[in-house]
C-alpha cells in the first residue's frame, strides 16, 4: 500500500485557537517531524506574515542542506501575489487553494463556475512556469457538486498540478463515501494523485482518512496532536497507529511520537487531554480490575498493540474497581508479602472508601500496615528520582537554556525558580549510570554553569 504523511501543523496546526508558533519553533518542529519521516511537510503559508515567510526559509535552507528530509511545501491562495511569495522561497511544492463548493464561490470568491475554473487554470500554470511541483486544493470538495469537482480536478491536472487534495474542509465525510468518491476519481485520473485533508467536525477524520486510502488517497494530511481549525484536523499519532494496525504500514516512526506530541504540546499551549489515544497519559493506563488480572496474564486482552510499539510504558490503578489480582502485583511490585486474607481485607478497606481517586503506594502500604499490625519494609523504587539545582551564565535567557532543558530525555519538569539556582529539574533515571548521562546531558546545554544534584530519598 503507497501512503505516506503530509503533515500540517505548521500550517493548519497555526491555524488552532490560541497557537502561534516562533520562527525557532517552526525549525524545531519541522526538524523532528523530518525526523520521524514525515513524507511532506506543509511549512505555512508565506504571505500571511513574516515570522511565517522567514519560518519557510530557514526549513528550506535545512532541507537544501540535507537536515530535513521532507518535501517542503508553501500553501498559497489562487492569487498570483501569494505564489510569487512561495516561489522566491524555493520550496519543493506550492499548494494552491481554491473554494469549489457552491457555497465559497458564491459567498467567498463571488464567482461563477466558469470564471473559478479560469482561475484555478491561471494560477496552477503560473506558479508551475516557475518551476516548483503543484498540488491544488479542491477546498469543500466535499459540499461541492460532484460533476463540477471532477471538472476542478481536470482543469487543474491539466494546468499542471500533479497532486490535488479533497479537502473535507468542515468535516462532513463519513467512511463509505469516502471510499467510494476516491475510488471513483482515481480511476478517472490515473495520471494524478490525491491527498486526502479531512478535518474532524463530527469525529470521523481518521476513519475518513483510512478509507481515502483505501480508495486510492496516496498522502493523508495531519496535524500533531490533531491541531488545526475549530476542532482540527487528523491526529499525526492516531493515524499512524490506526495505519499500522489495519494495513501493517508504518508511515513515521512510531517509537517517536510521544517525543513529537510533547514538543507541539509545549509550544502550542493547547495541553492533551489524558485520555487522547496513543500519547496520552492514560492510553495504555488500565482501571477494572477485571481489565488488570487479564492484561497481568496477557496484555493484549486491553491492548490493541505494545504500548511499547509507541515509546509507551503500561501500567494500572487502584481505587474502588480494583480486584484482588491487581492488588497482589501491585504489593509484589513492591516487594512487599501479603497472605490472602490480608490481601482481602486491605481490598475491602479500599471498597469501603469508594471517593479515593488514586491509592498511590504509600496509602496501600498505610493500609496493609493497618491490617498487618507489622512495619512493611518496601523494596527500594527501581527508578531513581533527582533534582537537580541548575545555575545559569549570566548572559543567558533562561527560558531559552530552561526549553533546551526540558527535552532532554529522562528530564521530568522543569522549572525557573528565584534564589541562589535558576532553574530546578526534576530527573528519572532506570539506575546510576542512566542519571549520570542524564546529569551531563544537562551540563552540556549552552548555557548551564554549573549543577547541584540531590537524590529523591522518599516521597509522601
Ligand atoms: C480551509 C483553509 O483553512 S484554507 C487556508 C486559510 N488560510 C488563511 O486564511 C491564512 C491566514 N490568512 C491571512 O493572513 C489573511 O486572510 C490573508 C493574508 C490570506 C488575506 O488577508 P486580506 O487580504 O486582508 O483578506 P481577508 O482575509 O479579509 O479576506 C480574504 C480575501 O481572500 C480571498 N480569498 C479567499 N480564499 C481565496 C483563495 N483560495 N484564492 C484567492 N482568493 C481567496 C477572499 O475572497 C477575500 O478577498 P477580498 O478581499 O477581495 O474580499
Ligand atoms: O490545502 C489543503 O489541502 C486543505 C485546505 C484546508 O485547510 C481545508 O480545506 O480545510
Ligand atoms: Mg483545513
Amino acid at each position: 500500500m503507497k501512503v505516506g504523511i503530509l503533515d500540517s501543523t505548521l500550517r493548519e496546526g497555526e491555524q488552532t485557537p490560541g497557537v502561534v508558533f516562533t520562527v525557532e519553533q517552526r525549525v524545531e518542529i519541522a526538524k523532528a517531524l523530518s525526523d520521524i519521516g514525515v513524507t511532506m511537510i506543509e511549512a505555512g503559508h508565506p504571505a500571511v506574515s513574516a515570522d511565517i515567510y522567514e519560518g519557510i526559509k530557514r526549513i528550506v535552507k535545512m532541507k537544501k542542506e540535507g537536515i530535513i528530509t521532507s518535501e517542503i511545501l508553501g500553501h498559497s491562495r489562487a492569487v498570483k501575489r501569494d505564489i510569487e511569495v512561495a516561489a522566491e522561497l524555493e520550496v519543493d511544492r506550492i499548494a494552491i487553494f481554491y473554494g469549489i463548493s457552491d457555497i465559497h464561490l458564491k459567498a467567498k470568491h463571488h464567482v461563477t463556475k466558469e470564471e473559478a475554473l479560469n482561475i484555478i487554470s491561471e494560477t496552477v500554470s503560473y506558479a508551475k512556469s516557475h518551476g516548483v511541483k503543484v498540488r491544488f486544493t479542491a477546498e469543500d470538495a466535499t459540499r461541492a457538486d460532484y460533476q463540477y469537482l471532477l471538472e476542478v480536478i481536470k482543469t487543474a491536472k491539466d494546468a499542471g498540478a500533479d497532486r490535488i487534495s479533497i479537502a473535507d474542509t468542515v468535516g462532513v465525510l463519513y467512511p463509505p463515501k469516502t471510499r467510494e468518491l476516491f475510488k471513483d476519481i482515481t480511476s478517472r485520473f490515473p495520471d494524478v494523485e490525491f491527498d486526502i485533508h479531512a478535518h474532524n467536525d463530527l469525529g470521523m477524520a481518521v476513519a475518513n482518512a483510512l478509507a481515502a486510502v483505501e480508495g486510492g488517497a496516496t498522502i493523508i494530511h495531519a496535524t500533531v496532536n490533531g491541531l488545526g481549525e475549530r476542532v482540527g484536523i487528523v491526529p499525526l499519532q492516531v493515524v499512524a497507529a490506526a495505519l499500522k494496525y489495519h494495513f501493517g504500514v508504518e508511515v513515521v516512526k512510531l517509537e517517536k511520537l510521544p517525543e513529537v506530541a510533547s514538543l507541539v504540546e509545549k509550544y502550542s499551549g493547547i495541553p492533551m487531554p489524558p485520555n487522547f489515544p496513543i500519547t496520552g497519559d492514560y492510553a495504555f493506563v488500565h482501571k477494572a480490575g477485571i481489565h488488570v488480572a487479564g492484561i497481568l496474564n496477557d496484555p493484549s486482552t486491553y491492548e490493541f498493540m505494545s504500548p511499547q510499539t509507541f515509546g509507551r510504558n503500561r501500567d494500572y490503578v487502584i481505587d474502588k474497581y480494583t480486584g484482588k489480582h491487581a492488588l497482589k502485583d501491585r504489593f509484589e511490585k513492591l516487594g512487599v508479602k501479603l497472605s490472602d486474607s490480608e490481601l482481602d481485607q486491605v481490598l475491602a478497606k479500599i471498597k469501603a472508601n469508594p471517593s479515593a481517586r488514586f491509592y498511590r503506594d504509600v496509602d496501600l502500604l498505610e493500609l496493609a500496615e493497618n491490617v498487618t499490625g507489622r512495619i512493611l519494609k518496601p523494596r527500594p523504587p527501581e527508578n531513581i528520582q533527582a533534582i537537580v539545582s541548575v545555575k545559569c551564565d549570566s548572559n543567558v535567557y533562561t527560558t531559552a537554556v530552561t526549553r533546551r532543558l526540558s527535552v532532554i530525555q529522562g528530564v521530568k519538569e522543569v522549572m525557573e525558580i528565584s534564589g541562589d539556582y535558576d532553574i530546578i529539574v526534576k530527573v528519572e533515571a532506570k539506575d546510576t549510570n542512566e542519571l549520570n548521562q542524564i546529569i551531563e546531558s544537562i551540563r552540556s546545554v549552552k548555557g548551564v554553569r554549573s549543577t547541584l544534584t540531590s537524590l529523591v530519598l522518599k516521597k509522601l
